[in-house]
């Protein structure tokens, strides 16, 4: 870590048959790395300085120059994506010789490993891979036939102590040997357990993945060093973030000294940064970097220091955040590419304005020529944040993908819940009734919903109709426990039916459907924390319903309610129907462009990509939108109280600015509703740490300032809305009144200037496009078509919590 190389002036000389022009564009440092033969390197280096393009180039190199044959090379990332991006860069370089190369995260590199030697240890090698779930899911079980109790022991806590072991290659005889406490004795008992119905199944979990392999290397020296014959160069990115497990991987692979039969060490590449180690709670230590001088005998380091992907103002802001960390080496980092653009900050009323801000930068960004949508990334800390955006971008036609997560509406338990909602609305709707028919368990299993399924054939009767004939006794076949089990279901359905008919709101009747079915409460005693985020993402799906009954009740409510034109076929507003249609227009994912439809063929203008930060590591693009920095969101909640957590976090915000090239946006909430009740968050501390002459807040204070032009009786306008951003409001009159930055009452005023075809977003109804207006003046009305919400017509006049887009 302390050899800084002192490289020549002049940059070495290109080997044989002219690679020169893969060394051209590189610096003398990164040239250095890329042709550096022998003992292991370790590249070290802050953000955008190259180290994944050492990477690629060197590999490009080896192949070229040096003449080493691709199967000789293997490459490990750490995701998928970053997996396929390389190779994508190889192949570029090289052609199909890219394809003989092992390039793949740890695990799937393990998981190809273990396969090919499957009989070594004894196991088949159609071996299934154990998800979390299934994790969680086993060791549930091992813990209650071991009789721990599950209130002192959460198979939770049990799952993270013996992962935690996994990675760092404890098997369960020596965590037993090991064990000081009860705790740790009760893990390890579970432990050796899980591990041997692991085996019984022919299953391995993910931490098994990498450790089986390390075991087997270690066991089998055969084996090993048919791996080390085979793989002469060993190349690993993002080496922050691996943990122990992986590093002795490495190790293994490449080995550090020769081998029995005299075969010398792989080259081995690692190149990282220490300030963006954002996976410590999986065991990720930046120890391996710290140490690796020490861990591989005559190896080298290469600092790197030139940036070449942002602006200077974005690396003086990342420099900046990243500084307020203690114990961390302090780097050089620098650019030649100019300023740049500032910074634009903003903040938001809630999470809904924050969105419809971003869809309106975007909108702007892209018709003014200067991004297309791929070119842009909108980041947040939690996956759940990514349900506003989606709404909103989907109304506006904005094209984009959620990378990594599954899309809000998506998910298990919200398609469980507006399966309900629907069969409520809809009796007779068949694949949503049989969807919930036994969600939560309630004794139908599928040969009773079978039987009642054939019974609905013969009798040409729906399905509904069929479970009624089963509580009437009239379904042949169905065995009596089921046959009360779908009366007690009818009755459920019956009673939740009765809340609907007594004109219950809708986030009323979903509240009825989590407590009556038991859906709630099955989640919340689970220990699997998947479950845990399902009560989230449940508690966001009452937020939504209650939501869309407030602006109902607002669009109802005496002075508006001659403004609402109702449009004929649309369902009533605020029913459970016009929700669903809303909920389903969300859903239609098919006119999403697919996401690999890449740059081409979609028009040329590609995708918006969603992704939270964590995904976004080794990622770059010329525009970025930092959302929902509030202390609390990012950081975390879970980190404000720990020191070790906040530098993590801090390290992740240092992640988030860095992807930026040219333009940086961040964002914050005064009030966001994700967790349910609408909280109100302080400014993110990250926010304070980034230098204020970087940036421009687009904002509009509370009352004041640059809108409105004088005279007249109107009273000026007021509004909570971003002065510059995607503003749109424009005052005819003057006067004075001002609302608070909370305040949306619809006494304050304002008039929106609004022409036919004007795109816009309603804090309540979301987007819309301006159908036509009408009067003028105090009298001045637009018909709008929100979509789903329908047309409605609002008066321009009062703090229309609306902006022009
Ligand atoms: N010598 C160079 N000349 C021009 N562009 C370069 C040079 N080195 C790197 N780049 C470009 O700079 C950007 C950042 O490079 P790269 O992604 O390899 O950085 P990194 O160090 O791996 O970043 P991260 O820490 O985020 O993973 C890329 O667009 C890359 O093509
Ligand atoms: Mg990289």
């Amino acid at each position: 870590m302390d050899t800084l190389f002192e490289l020549p002036a002049e940059s070495p000389a290109p080997v044989a048959d002219g690679p020169a022009e893969l060394l051209e564009d590189l610096n003398p440092a990164q040239r250095e790395a890329v042709t550096h033969a022998g003992g292991p390197l370790l590249v070290v280096a802050g953000a955008g300085s190259g180290k994944t393009r050492v990477l690629t180039r060197r590999i490009a190199y080896l192949l070229a120059a040096r003449r080493v044959h691709p199967g000789e090379i293997m490459a490990i990332t750490f995701t998928n994506k970053a997996a396929a991006e390389m190779r994508e860069r190889v192949a570029a370089l090289v052609g199909r010789r890219a394809n003989a190369m092992w390039v793949s995260t740890f695990h799937s590199m393990c998981v190809r490993i273990l396969r090919r030697e499957a009989k070594t240890l004894e196991m088949s090698s159609n071996f299934s891979i154990y998800d979390s779930d299934d994790t969680k899911r086993l060791i549930t079980l091992v813990a209650r036939d071991l009789d721990i109790d599950p209130k002192r022991y959460a198979a939770r806590t049990l799952a993270v102590h013996i992962s935690n072991l996994k990675n760092e290659l404890v098997d369960p005889e020596r965590a037993a040997a090991d064990a000081g406490n009860d705790l740790e004795r009760r893990v390890a008992e579970v432990y050796g357990e899980y591990q041997r119905r692991l085996t019984q199944a022919n299953a391995m979990d993910f931490d098994d993945l990498i450790m089986r392999t390390v075991e087997m290397l270690q066991a089998f020296p055969d084996v090993a060093e048919y791996y080390r014959r085979r793989f002469r160069h060993v190349l690993v990115d993002e080496y922050q973030d691996t943990n122990h497990a992986q590093y002795t991987l490495v190790r293994e692979l490449a080995g550090t000294e020769p081998s029995e039969s005299g075969i010398a060490p792989a080259e081995l590449v690692v190149v990282g940064d220490a300030d963006q180690s954002i996976y410590a709670f999986r065991g990720a230590t930046i120890r391996n970097i710290e140490e690796f001088e020490r861990d591989f005998p005559n190896a080298r380091t290469v600092l790197l220091e030139q940036n070449y992907r942002s602006t200077q103002t974005i690396l003086s802001a990342a420099n900046a955040v990243i500084a307020r960390n203690p114990n961390r080496r302090a780097k050089r980092l620098w650019t030649d590419s100019g300023d740049g653009a500032k910074i634009v900050g903003y903040v938001s009323d809630n999470d809904h304005d924050e969105a419809a801000f971003i869809a309106g930068e975007i909108d702007a960004l892209a018709e003014k020529g200067e991004a297309e949508y791929s070119d842009i990334a909108v980041f947040y800390r939690t996956n759940n944040q990514s349900r506003v955006f989606e709404e909103i971008f989907i109304r506006l036609g904005l094209p984009y993908k959620v990378v990594g997560g599954v899309r809000f509406y998506e998910r298990r338990e919200v398609r469980d819940m507006v399966a309900y909602l629907r069969v409520l609305a809809n009796p007779e709707d068949t694949v949503s009734l049989r969807r919930i028919l036994n969600v939560p368990k309630r004794g139908i299993g599928d040969r009773a919903e079978a039987v009642v399924a054939t019974h609905a054939e013969r009798e040409r009767i729906s399905f509904a109709a069929a479970l009624r004939d089963a509580v009437e006794g009239r379904v042949p076949l169905l065995n009596p426990r089921s046959a009360k089990a779908i009366t007690g279901f009818v009755a459920l359905l019956d009673e939740l039916g009765e809340v609907v008919a007594s004109g219950a709101e809708v986030h009323d009747v979903l509240e009825a459907v989590l407590d009556r079915t038991g859906y709630r409460v099955e989640l919340e005693e689970s220990d699997d924390p998947q479950d845990a985020s399902r009560v989230e993402n449940l508690t966001e799906l009452v937020t939504v319903a209650r939501e869309f009954a407030e602006f109902t009740a607002e669009v109802l409510s005496d002075e508006n309610a001659e403004l609402v034109a109702e449009e004929e076929g649309t369902p009533a507003p605020g029913s459970l129907p016009a929700f669903l249609e809303r909920v389903s227009l969300v859903a239609d994912a098919d006119s999403i462009p697919s996401p690999d439809g890449g740059d081409e063929g979609d028009g040329g203008a590609g995708v918006v990509t969603l992704m939270t930060v964590h995904t976004a590591k080794g990622l770059e693009y010329p525009v970025v939108f930092c959302t929902g920095w509030e202390d609390g969101v990012f950081p975390h909640m879970r980190a404000l109280g720990d020191p070790a957590e906040l530098a993590e976090e801090r390290r992740l915000a240092y992640v988030a600015i860095t992807r930026a090239r040219q333009r940086l946006y961040v964002s914050r909430a005064l009030v966001r509703s994700a967790w349910g009740q609408p909280q109100s968050n302080p400014a993110s501390r990250f926010l304070d740490e980034v230098p204020a002459e970087l940036v421009d807040w687009r904002r509009l204070e509370p009352s004041g300032s640059g809108f409105g032009s004088s005279g007249g009786g109107t009273p000026r306008a007021a509004t909570t809305w971003g002065r510059r951003g995607g503003g749109g409001f424009s005052s005819p009159g003057g006067g004075a009144s001002g609302t608070s930055p909370f305040g949306k009452g619809w006494k304050d005023t304002v008039a929106l200037k609004l022409d036919v075809g004007d795109r816009v977003s309603h804090d309540k109804y979301g987007l819309g496009t301006v159908v036509s207006c009408d009067g003028t003046g105090p009298r001045a009305t637009a018909t709008i078509d929100f979509g789903a919400a329908g047309k409605v017509r609002l008066m321009l006049i009062g703090s229309v919590p609306m902006v022009k887009l």
